[in-house]
């Protein structure tokens, strides 16, 4: 594991006095020739191939598409959970092999540490790093994210939609260039999922950090997203790449606009035809 440099956080320190590490600023990924293939049961199985791809540093890209075309696998891919077959991925030039710090992870069943505090599952990581004040950090954080006066709960006693904001305090406490989040909020009701959707825009606008949101939603990709790169079945690759040009900041009512509307609708289309794919090949599980 790449060490970082230990920070000295005050706990009276702005965001912008966050632990810094020296990627600050960058978190540029780069995904060359991608190939995944599983051995199962029935033999050989591709979730990705020949994958190309490359997301600058601070931007925010959404992974979109149907069951199954590989979004989970091509985020654990640049988090250094899977190895590909073939190919690879960097983070500003640097071959990812393994899990690193460099990248925070939040999935859809948030991955606490039911046996910590709210306060020492964010102090966690920056603990490990050798951060100076892990626990200041960590309140600062909780404050982002809404939970000044959680620091000494349970996770089983809170809601979701708090479990997943501890989730994200806990993958920004180390202040890392990549956040990776695979369907961060598929398990929450709609209208919490709406206000996650809007904090999380304005912790990125505040923390600058390359964000891929792996996503089922069309307009929550559309609503977050500087691009939507639109995923494919048999083999999983990349369809179509989406800009999304919708000024920022966005508010709830830009997804009523005009813009909205057409980048949804051929987004649509695209989703629907791989759909009908897999529901042709006698794919589709349901799932
Ligand atoms: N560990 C694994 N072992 C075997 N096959 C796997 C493994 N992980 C994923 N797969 C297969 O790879 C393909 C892509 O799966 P993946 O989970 O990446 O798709 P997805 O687009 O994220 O799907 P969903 O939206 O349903 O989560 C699927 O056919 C899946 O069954």
């Amino acid at each position: 594991m790449n060490a970082l440099p230990a920070p000295t956080p005050s706990s009276a320190a702005p965001l912008s006095e966050l632990p810094v590490t020296e990627d600050r600023g960058s978190g540029r990924i780069a995904g060359t020739d991608l190939t995944v293939a599983f051995k199962s049961r029935a033999g050989r199985n591709t979730a990705l191939e020949n994958v190309s791809f490359a997301v600058g540093g601070g931007e925010f890209v959404a992974l979109l598409g149907p069951s199954g075309c590989g979004k989970s696998t091509l985020l654990n891919v640049i988090a250094g959970i899977v190895q590909p077959t073939g190919g690879s991925v960097a983070i500003d030039g640097v071959a990812v092999s393994r899990p690193q710090p460099k990248c925070g992870v939040v999935f859809q069943q948030h991955s606490l540490f039911p046996w910590m505090t709210v306060l020492e599952n964010v102090a966690f990581g920056p603990q490990m790093l050798g951060f100076a004040d892990p626990l200041g950090a960590a309140r600062k954080l909780l404050r982002t994210v809404g939970l000044e006066g959680y620091e000494a709960a349970w996770p089983e006693s809170l809601s979701g939609g708090m479990k997943q904001r501890v989730g994200i305090a806990r993958a920004l406490a180390v202040n890392p260039p990549v956040l990776l989040m695979d369907e961060p909020f598929g398990a929450l009701d709609a209208q919490t999922r709406s206000i996650m959707q809007e904090e999380l825009l304005k912790l990125w606008s505040e923390f600058h950090s390359t964000i891929v949101f792996v996503t089922h939603d069309i307009d929550e990709a559309i609503f977050l997203s500087d691009r939507i790169l639109v995923m494919k079945t048999s083999p999983g690759g990349i369809r179509q790449e989406i800009v999304v040009d919708i000024p920022r900041p966005r508010g709830p009512e830009v997804i009523g606009s005009e813009a909205f509307r057409r980048i949804r609708q051929r987004i649509f289309g695209l989703i629907r035809e791989e759909t009908l794919k897999v529901f042709r090949a006698g794919g589709a599980s349901g799932s």
